[in-house]
This record gives C-alpha cells, sequence and structure tokens, in this order.
C-alpha cells in the first residue's frame, strides 16, 4: 500500500522551477516620447492648458523614455471621442477594444516563448495570465486559451488588478505551481493596453499625467517548469525564492480604480523614496539564506516604475551605474509596460549576456534578484540563480 507521504513525494519536482524561454510583442504602433506632449494635447482638444502642457512636457522630458508602443491611434479616438474626456463614462468603449486586444497581445507574446521553447503546446499544463488593463468572465485566461488551441484541461489562474508588481507575482505562483506538480510546464502571460488609462489631462490630477507620461503597451511570457529536459529544454534562470512585502506607511501611494471613466492611477510623489528606503530590508532578507551581503555582486531585474524608482534605488543600494543598464534600457525603449515589464528586463539581460560573450544569463554573475513595485504598496523580491551560457 502506497502511503499519503509517498503520494505526495511523487507529485513534487526534484529541482527548482526554472525558466525555459522568454517571449515579448508590443503593438506596431510606435510613439516618440518629444512629440507625445503635442499629440495628447491636440487630440484630446486641450491646447488652451498651456501651464500644465509645459508641466507634462516637463514629465515626459524627465521621464527618460524615448518611446512607447501604444495601440490607441488618433483614428480610434476619433471613433471614440469619450476617450479624450477626464468625466465622461467611457469604461464600455474602452473595454470593447481591450476584451479583444488584451488577449491577442498576449496571444503573440506567448507563441514567440513557445517557439523559443521548442516543444508542443500540448505539453502546457497551467497557464498564468495577468493584466490590469481590463476584467471579464471568462476572462483573459480563457480567451489565451482559445486563440492558442490549448488544451481545454489546461489549469488556468487569472490575475487580474495587481498592477505593476504583476512581473514578480506571476513568477512566485509560478514556482510554487512548478515545484508541487512533478512534469507542470506553466505558460505566464503579462499583457498590458493603456486605452484603460488614457484620456483628456486635468489640473485635478496630476498624477494621472504622471502614468500618461511613463506607461506603454506590452505583452511578455515565459515557459516555467521544473527538472528541464536535458538536451530537450535550455534553462536560462532558476528561482530560487520569492518573497512579498507591503511597505510601512505607505498605504494609497500607489492605487488604482476601476470607475465609469475607465482605469484611474493615483500616485503619491513620494513613492520612490518609500521603495528605496525599505530596499534593504527586501534584500537582507533575500539573501541572508545565502550568505550575500556585497549588493554589487548580484545582478538586478528591477520593473522600472519611473527613473526616480530606479535612481533611488541605485543610490540606497549603493550599486555601480551599470546594474541597472538592461531596467534603464526597457523603460527607455517602451516606457512602463506595469506587469510586462520585468520581464523585458529579463529577455534583455539574457540576450546581451549571450552576445557579450559572458560566462552566464545573469551579466556573467551567478545570483540576482528581481523586483516588482506596485499597489499597496507591494513589493515582490524574486532570488533567481543564472544558468551558464557556453562560449
Ligand atoms: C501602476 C503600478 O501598479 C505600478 C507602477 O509602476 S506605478 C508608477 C510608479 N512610478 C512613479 O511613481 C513615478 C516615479 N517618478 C518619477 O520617475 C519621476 O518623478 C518623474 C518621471 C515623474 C518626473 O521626473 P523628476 O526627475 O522627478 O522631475 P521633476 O521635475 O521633479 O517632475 C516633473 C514634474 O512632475 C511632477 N510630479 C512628479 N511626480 C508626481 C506625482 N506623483 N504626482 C503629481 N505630480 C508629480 C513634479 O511636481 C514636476 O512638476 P513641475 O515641473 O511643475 O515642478
Amino acid at each position: 500500500m502506497v502511503s499519503v507521504e509517498e503520494l505526495c513525494r511523487a507529485q513534487k519536482s526534484q529541482g527548482p522551477a526554472t525558466i525555459l524561454a522568454i517571449g515579448t510583442a508590443t503593438p506596431p504602433n510606435v510613439v516618440d516620447q518629444s512629440t507625445y506632449p503635442d499629440f495628447l494635447f491636440r487630440v484630446t482638444k486641450s491646447e488652451h492648458k498651456t501651464e500644465l502642457k509645459n508641466k507634462f512636457k516637463r514629465m515626459c522630458e524627465r521621464s527618460m523614455i524615448k518611446k512607447r508602443y501604444l495601440h490607441m491611434t488618433e483614428e480610434i479616438l476619433k471613433e471614440h471621442p469619450q476617450l479624450c474626456s477626464f468625466t465622461e463614462p467611457s469604461l464600455d468603449a474602452r473595454h470593447d477594444i481591450l476584451l479583444v486586444e488584451v488577449p491577442k497581445l498576449g496571444k503573440e507574446a506567448a507563441a514567440n516563448a513557445i517557439k523559443e521553447w521548442g516543444q508542443p503546446k500540448s505539453k502546457i499544463t497551467h497557464l498564468v495570465f495577468c493584466t490590469t488593463s481590463c476584467v471579464d468572465m471568462p476572462g483573459c485566461d480563457y480567451q489565451l486559451t482559445k486563440l492558442l488551441g490549448l488544451r481545454p484541461s489546461v489549469k488556468r489562474y487569472m490575475m487580474y488588478q495587481v498592477g505593476c508588481y504583476g512581473g514578480g507575482l506571476v513568477l512566485r505562483l509560478a514556482k510554487d505551481i512548478a515545484e508541487n506538480n512533478k512534469g507542470a510546464r506553466v505558460l505566464v502571460v503579462c499583457a498590458e493596453i493603456t486605452v484603460a488609462t488614457f484620456r483628456g489631462p486635468t489640473e485635478a490630477h496630476l498624477d494621472n499625467l504622471v502614468g500618461q507620461a511613463l506607461f506603454g503597451d506590452g505583452a511578455s511570457a515565459l515557459i516555467v517548469g521544473s527538472d528541464p529536459v536535458p538536451g530537450v529544454e535550455r534553462p536560462l534562470y532558476e528561482i530560487i525564492s520569492a518573497y512579498q512585502t507591503v511597505l510601512p506607511n505607505s498605504e494609497g501611494a500607489i492605487a488604482g480604480h476601476v470607475r465609469q471613466i475607465g482605469l484611474t492611477i493615483h500616485l503619491l510623489k513620494d513613492v520612490p523614496g518609500l521603495i528605496s528606503k525599505n530596499i534593504e530590508k527586501s534584500m537582507a532578507e533575500a539573501f541572508q539564506p545565502l550568505g550575500i551581503t556585497d549588493w554589487n555582486s548580484l545582478f538586478y531585474i528591477v520593473h522600472p516604475g519611473g527613473p526616480a524608482i530606479l535612481d533611488d534605488v541605485e543610490a540606497k543600494l549603493k550599486l555601480k551605474p551599470e546594474k541597472m543598464d538592461r531596467s534603464r534600457y526597457v523603460l527607455g525603449e517602451y516606457g512602463n509596460m506595469s506587469s510586462a515589464c520585468a520581464f523585458f528586463v529579463m529577455d534583455e539581460m539574457r540576450k546581451k549576456s549571450a552576445k557579450e560573450g559572458l560566462k552566464t544569463t545573469g551579466e556573467g554573475l551567478e545570483w540576482g534578484v528581481l523586483f516588482g513595485f506596485g499597489p499597496g504598496l507591494t513589493v515582490e523580491t524574486v532570488v533567481l540563480h543564472s544558468v551558464g551560457l557556453s562560449a
């Protein structure tokens, strides 16, 4: 007779959850950050708000963003003029677009990840879908299952409205799934489209305007599983441990509310300060089991919420400037794509490491950390182990 303990043990994998492939996607429409203030104020008929436009220009200039990919175009705004107002009810119009486009963009990223993985999609056992852009039943996870032609018995998880810590959250969830279900292959997808938050500018909500200066559209996907099949699957990073915490005295610092006018964004000016003030505590907790205290010995995949967040974290941990290189690159080339951002940074890091002939996927280093920051204020900390790159 098999014991319960034996049955439980047989269900678990042996090694750590491992990232086996990464895929990304963006909408085709590229927007130059330097022309965006003119676009926003013109299409929303707000040119007369000259002081506000100058402030928005300063936000865009200070954003360190060069370009972003946005599904929203002038043609779409002509069809849905209510999206240009700050106060007009517009949730239905936004959802009509997002419920189609978010799963579609997610599918593109997922297809790229599956292609790199090189295995038949019938081997995907679990699906995790994360978005803050829209809400529906059945959800984007269901739509993606249909679009990709996954098995109807794939086990789905839908993570709505978690915001920019989503990248860390889904990695933590994928780790738990992969390590507790022998043979599991988890498709993780984060997809964000800013049609949810686009609206005309108003002096009454400057933080909403900060969001308009920073957010971009994008989707990223991973395949996660334990015990990679040698010679068949190619590991990129091992997920060693994962933590979530709510920062002290941070309630309301980052928030989003789904209202008739769409998703409203609320950001206190103190967000970068709150994150950096507490970052060492998160680092100490995560790396104490490894005995690591030299923060410059690690590689960094930090959610690029805004330049001030990266600057303040870098200063607080006394990091060499190159540590934030890939996070700054993604911010510059894509903007803040909320939950999808962290895996763009991860993708850029492993590509650059390979291109430069470094020893590992983590810029030649062995250990690293992925940070997600979002509403709460919630911080996700994930310890990663890089994988050797053959020369
Ligand atoms: C949605 C999610 O779940 C998760 C997220 O990622 S949320 C996004 C998190 N990101 C942030 O909170 C942004 C962090 N801030 C930044 O990166 C930078 O402050 C910034 C790019 C917005 C501006 O750059 P900066 O170097 O600070 O320039 P600074 O000159 O101080 O600011 C430009 C203007 O923006 C205003 N501003 C900055 N942050 C603001 C805020 N939160 N609310 C209102 N106004 C703000 C400033 O007052 C300033 O206005 P004036 O020029 O009229 O004085």
